[in-house]
């Protein structure tokens, strides 16, 4: 048995990630995120299946160097009534270059039956061969025992039979597969416990599926019984529900559980990047309640909450943010008191008296508003401007004397049918009343390239301004087309800094002016420009 209190991660992000409905790798997003891994601390980063398609191939023809992990190719056992050795599948797997082969193979007795139709006796001496032959190449082998808790559930003996024929031909780690993912703590517990008890001196691994929301806490049930290798993926991609969360595992381990992984207290820093980075890589937006690393996991919105952690975070954070790279969020919504608005003037660097008569207006004035429609907890810029506004002076920096949209439906020269938008406003800039038109995709985008016409020549700030999400909500739906609609615009700049604006109006453009105006707004007040 290896060091007892010492955890081995094995990601299987570009193998098992790769098997998620919509996640397609290249190669070269396979070899970002191998250094990515690697930097960070993790021990085995599964690259793929060699053999299996051009990319995977591509990847391990040209494989990353690597400090800390150790990469490895992943494939199935020799095929029934074959030799090892002279199973192509096998040997593309084997000889891929990779210091590290991990081979699945079956466990159930009913999968050798129906998904293999071959004799049990056969499926063992297939485990045991693959092995034994990927360890004359292969500096370390693995066994990934699939459907193994299904299969001991059926048949404890003949699970434990696979599991031992991988052992004694060599395998390093034989890895316990929760494949269909439908096992519950409990039993992972049990089974595990029983496991180690018979094999006593080997290395256990566990590998979950989150088919019952479960992935995560079997593999920590796991560890508390004696495995000591966990496989799962960044952000819990998988196939179905996706695989456990390394994410999620890693600083569980290592803040409550005090066990060590290859990750130093300042690699784990780097946890909620690294999260990131794959959500960035596979254009997806973070999710917002990701445990440990999402940007609500240290959001505090109710007054009750925020007044006690302004006293000691401990009374509603289970660890510090910043342990694992992130940050605490003060929201300000229709569920804050005075604590709210003062943590979140103190995170803006806004000086205010906390006895200040206006602060209470201020609050009233943000539970109207959000009455109305407006939710500040997302969109804090247009909360700062509303504050600001009370309690600083904010230069004007335009006023809208008058604009108007226009949309025409019509056939084109091609015989296309096209729908135009063309806006004009009209502004008084800096003192000057001036005007302009301009077409666009749809018309807030012909609003917005209106806007910026004319305000980009007398406030250069706002050339790297750009919007990059736009969401619209109907609040009383019951209303059909006269109903409130709620805009909420994240805006972007070139120092890569992001706010987000809401407007809200029965007329879906007024909604879209206001978060529009309040994004050029903020981002004016920032650079320091001047009216
Ligand atoms: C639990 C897991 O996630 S395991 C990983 C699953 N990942 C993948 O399948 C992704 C990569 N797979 C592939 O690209 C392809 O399936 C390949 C290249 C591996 C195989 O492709 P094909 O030869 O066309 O076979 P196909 O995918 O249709 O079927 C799998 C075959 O492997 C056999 N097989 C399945 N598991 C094993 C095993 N552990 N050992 C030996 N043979 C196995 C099946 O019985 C089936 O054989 P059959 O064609 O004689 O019925
Ligand atoms: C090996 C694997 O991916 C599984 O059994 O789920």
């Amino acid at each position: 048995m290896t060091d007892d209190r010492r955890v081995y991660i094995y990601d299987s992000t570009l193998r098992d990630g790769a098997q998620t409905h919509g996640v397609d790798f290249s190669a070269a997003d396979k070899a970002a995120i191998t250094r990515e891994l690697d930097a960070i601390g993790i021990d085995y980063i599964e690259g793929g299946w060699p053999g299996a398609n051009p990319t995977d191939d591509a990847f391990f023809k040209n494989l990353p160097e690597t400090k800390r992990g150790r990469i490895a190719a992943f494939g199935m056992t020799r095929r029934g009534g074959r030799s090892a050795s002279n199973d192509p599948g096998l040997t593309a797997v084997v000889n891929a270059g990779a210091p590290v082969v991990t081979l699945v193979g079956k466990s159930w007795d009913f999968q050798c039956k129906v998904a293999l139709g071959v004799e049990l006796d056969e499926n063992l001496r297939m485990i045991g061969d693959s092995i034994a032959h990927a360890g004359t190449v292969a500096r370390e082998v693995m066994f990934d025992a699939e459907h193994f808790f299904d299969g001991y559930k059926a048949n404890p003996d003949y699970a434990l039979s696979c599991i031992k024929a991988a052992y004694d031909a060599g395998a390093r780690w034989v890895v316990l597969c929760d494949t269909n993912g439908g096992t519950l703590p409990h039993e992972v517990e049990a089974i595990v416990a029983a496991v180690t008890r018979v094999v006593p001196g080997g290395n256990v691994g566990i590998h979950c599926h989150d088919d019952t929301g479960n992935a995560v806490a079997n593999s920590l049930a796991a560890v508390r019984v004696g495995a000591r290798q966990i496989q799962g993926t960044l952000n819990g991609l998988g196939e179905r529900c996706g695989n456990a969360n390394l994410i999620s595992i890693i600083p569980s381990l290592m803040l409550k559980m005090g066990f060590e992984t290859g990750l130093t207290a300042d690699d784990l820093k780097g946890l909620q990047r690294l999260s990131r980075s794959l959500d960035a890589r596979l254009n997806r937006v973070p999710d917002r309640g990701a445990p440990y690393v999402g940007e609500s996991a240290f959001a505090h919105k109710g007054g009750l909450h925020v007044s006690a952690v302004a006293k000691d975070p401990k009374c509603y954070e289970h660890v510090d943010p910043a342990s694992v790279g992130n940050r605490r969020l003060i929201l300000v919504s229709n569920q804050a008191g005075l604590s709210n608005l003062l943590a979140r003037f103190e995170e803006i660097g806004m000086e205010v008296d906390r006895k200040d008569p206006r602060l209470a207006r201020l609050i009233e004035l943000v539970k109207e508003r959000e009455f109305q429609g407006y939710a500040y907890d997302g969109a804090w810029a247009s909360f700062e401007l509303l504050a600001r506004r009370m309690l600083e002076d904010v230069p004007e920096y335009f006023k809208v004397d008058a604009f108007r949209v226009i949309d025409e439906r019509r056939w084109n020269a091609k015989g296309k049918l096209i729908t135009l938008s063309e806006a004009i406003a009209k502004l008084t800039v800096k003192g000057e009343r001036v005007m302009s038109v301009a077409e666009g995709d749809g018309p807030v985008n012909a609003l917005d390239a209106c806007l910026r016409k004319l305000l980009l020549p007398r406030y250069p700030q706002l050339g790297d301004l750009r919007l990059v999400d736009f969401k619209v909500r109907i609040l009383n739906p019951d209303a059909a087309t006269a109903a409130v609609t709620r805009v909420t615009i994240e805006s972007a700049d070139g120092t890569g800094t992001r706010w987000t604006t809401v407007g809200v109006s029965e007329n879906i453009i007024d909604a879209s002016f206001e978060a529009l105006s309040d994004s050029i707004n903020f981002k004016l007040y920032r650079e320091g420009a001047t009216a």
